[in-house]
């Protein structure tokens, strides 16, 4: 298998992107690389700093005296922003309310992907996103574009939620999960879109390990 071979699986939010990326490249040894919690640590960093969030020279500045670093121990995903671990700070509310806006700034997103880019270099590696198939990484051999239906995909949060004992409506969910898309889908620069190539794959009836079964199977077909 070639030695640099990448995994691109983009999608909508809620998807099921990152916990079949995570599958993926544990089953294969593959780094798995969730560009999303990028976004999300410099989100959380701007709100601390009470920056505004429309401001992408300002979102630029701050990213470029911060660093963030994903580290895969123990089969879990820490994120350390500057040294410190924001692992679940980025998954506050206030941060997934306002990432996509965070996310839209060209300035912002030309160095996340060069971060994202160095971080793939470092070998086989399965990276989750919005655009890795389109403009992170349009050479990847292989390209998923993951879907559910949105009320599928509110259900799936609200149990994960309710698991967490997080209070939540699954209205509000639906609505949150439909606006961030929208952002994402409309935004000027490197959009949330299904790449030409890319294999589209619906999640609404199938399990987790049924989604990286075909994953998996579409890696082998190509390698063979
Ligand atoms: N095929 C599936 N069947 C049932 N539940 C699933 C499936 N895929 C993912 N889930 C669950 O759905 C929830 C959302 O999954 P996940 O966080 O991986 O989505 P995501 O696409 O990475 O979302 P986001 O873009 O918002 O970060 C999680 O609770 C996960 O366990
Ligand atoms: N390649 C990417 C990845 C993420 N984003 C933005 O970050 C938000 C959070 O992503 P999650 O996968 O952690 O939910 C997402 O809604 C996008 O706004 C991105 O733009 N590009």
């Amino acid at each position: 298998m070639d030695e640099k071979l990448k995994i691109a699986i983009d999608g909508p939010a809620g998807a099921g992107k990152s916990t079949v990326a995570k599958l993926v490249a544990e089953q294969l040894s593959f780094l798995y690389i969730d560009t999303g919690a990028m976004y999300r640590a410099l989100t959380w960093a701007a709100i601390a700093a009470q920056i505004d969030l429309n401001d992408g020279e300002r979102l630029r500045q701050l990213l470029d005296e911060t660093t963030i670093r994903l580290s895969n121990e123990d089969n879990k995903l820490n994120v350390y922003l500057n040294e410190a671990d924001v692992t679940q700070q980025i998954r506050q509310n206030d941060v997934t309310a306002h990432v996509s806006l965070v996310a839209s700034h060209e300035l912002v997103r030309k160095e996340m992907v060069e971060r994202q880019r160095q971080l793939a270099q470092q070998g086989r590696a399965v990276l989750d996103g919005r655009d890795i198939g389109t403009y992170v990484l349009p050479d990847a051999q292989i390209k998923v574009f993951l879907t559910a239906s949105v009320e599928e995909r509110a259900r799936r949060r609200f149990e994960e939620q309710q698991a967490k004992g997080m209070e939540s409506s699954l209205e509000q969910l639906k609505e949150e999960i439909a606006r961030r898309d929208n952002l994402d889908s409309t935004r000027a620069f490197a959009p949330l879109k299904k790449a030409d190539d890319a294999v589209e794959i619906d999640s609404t009836n199938l399990s987790i390990e049924e989604v990286a079964a075909k994953i998996i199977e579409l890696v082998k077909e190509r390698t063979r």
